[in-house]
């Protein structure tokens, strides 16, 4: 317990301070200085850790929380440079490797399909909420995984679904004309969201895990019953990079969790949660159930990390 404790003050300390740095950044747009802040903060991030950021104290969750929003901002920053340096050139989808986190979006896409199939056989309409200006998870699960289901991405950032409509527009026209674009805030889709067989929810949306809380149970208000919600969240380190989506708070929003994805190794830095929406008429009691009923099995043979219910 001692050396886990010390290992988690370190890792936090190293974290304020290269907080402290990226902090003081004139721009966080890409940059060897910018790039070469967040290449250390992810590199200290993505190994397994002990670290439970539920138990830091108030300055470290002051200290997490902008550090969140800080690379959010990097984030979209990355991606908006990519998006233009890629469609300024010919064939643009074929140099896509050349953004620095290409692999974690192949693998992210592939591991979500993999676990998505198991309970949502060929979806015909997916919703992709934050899809970005580079939009390579709806991308390519378009491409690679899903052939005949159509794509509406949401973004609430007009210049970042111009940006990604240019860059689809260089794809094939089988994929094309199964990718749409809209501009919107979550918090502003209702009706629409019934439409869905699956909704993806970006890692990004919501910064706090209130505002994720309250995202899923909008969500859970206007999609179908029996849709699927894949909503990516953050574990261990990696919570000082992203968000944490809370178990209870999937339930709270009428959804069952069908299946938590934490992946181990460096390949996929996004945790997922899998969960389908429940029937009105039996939210009562699924959702007491869910509490007390549901126990965490890690089905043998499956990809390292992943727990899923019995
Ligand atoms: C940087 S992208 C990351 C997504 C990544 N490209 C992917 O394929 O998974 C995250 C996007 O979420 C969008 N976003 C954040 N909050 C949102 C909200 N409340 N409603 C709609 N879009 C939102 C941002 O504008 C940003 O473009």
């Amino acid at each position: 317990m001692e050396a886990e404790n010390s290992e988690v003050a370190a890792l936090v300390e190293k974290i304020t301070g290269l907080h402290a740095a990226i902090s003081k950044l004139a721009s966080l747009s890409p940059s060897p200085e910018v790039d070469a802040l967040f290449t250390e903060l992810v590199a200290a991030c993505v190994p397994s850790s002990p670290v439970d950021v539920t138990k830091l104290g108030p300055e470290a969750q002051e200290m997490r929380q902008d550090l969140i929003r800080l690379c959010s901002a990097a984030e979209g920053l990355l991606e908006a440079h990519y998006s233009n340096m890629l469609t300024a050139l010919d064939n643009p989808l074929d140099h896509l490797g050349r953004f620095p986190y290409f692999d974690n979006y192949i693998n992210l896409s592939k591991l979500e399909h993999d676990l998505l199939a198991g309970h949502v056989a060929a979806p015909a309409r997916v919703a992709f909420i934050g899809s970005g200006p580079l939009p390579f998870s709806s991308l390519f699960l378009a491409m690679y995984h899903l052939p005949d289901t159509r794509f509406d991405n949401y973004d609430r950032c007009s210049v970042a679904n111009g940006r990604a409509m240019k860059l689809v527009g260089a794809a094939d026209e089988g994929v094309r004309a199964r990718m749409a674009f809209h501009t919107a805030e979550v918090a502003d889709l209702t009706a629409e969201l019934g439409a869905y067989d699956v909704v993806f929810l970006a890692a990004l949306v919501g910064m706090t895990s209130e505002e994720k809380a309250n995202t899923i149970a909008h969500l859970g208000k206007h999609m179908a019953d029996g849709a699927v919600l894949v909503a990516r969240s953050a574990h261990g380190a990696r919570a000082f990079l992203y968000p944490v989506v809370e178990l209870d708070d999937i339930g709270r929003g009428g959804f069952q969790v069908l299946a938590v994805h934490h992946p181990a190794g460096d390949e996929v830095f996004n945790s997922f949660i899998v969960a389908r929406k429940e029937h009105i008429s039996t939210v009562g009691t699924i959702g007491c159930s869910w509490q007390h009923e549901c126990i965490w099995t890690t089905i043998e043979g499956v990809a390292d990390g992943e727990m899923s219910f019995k």
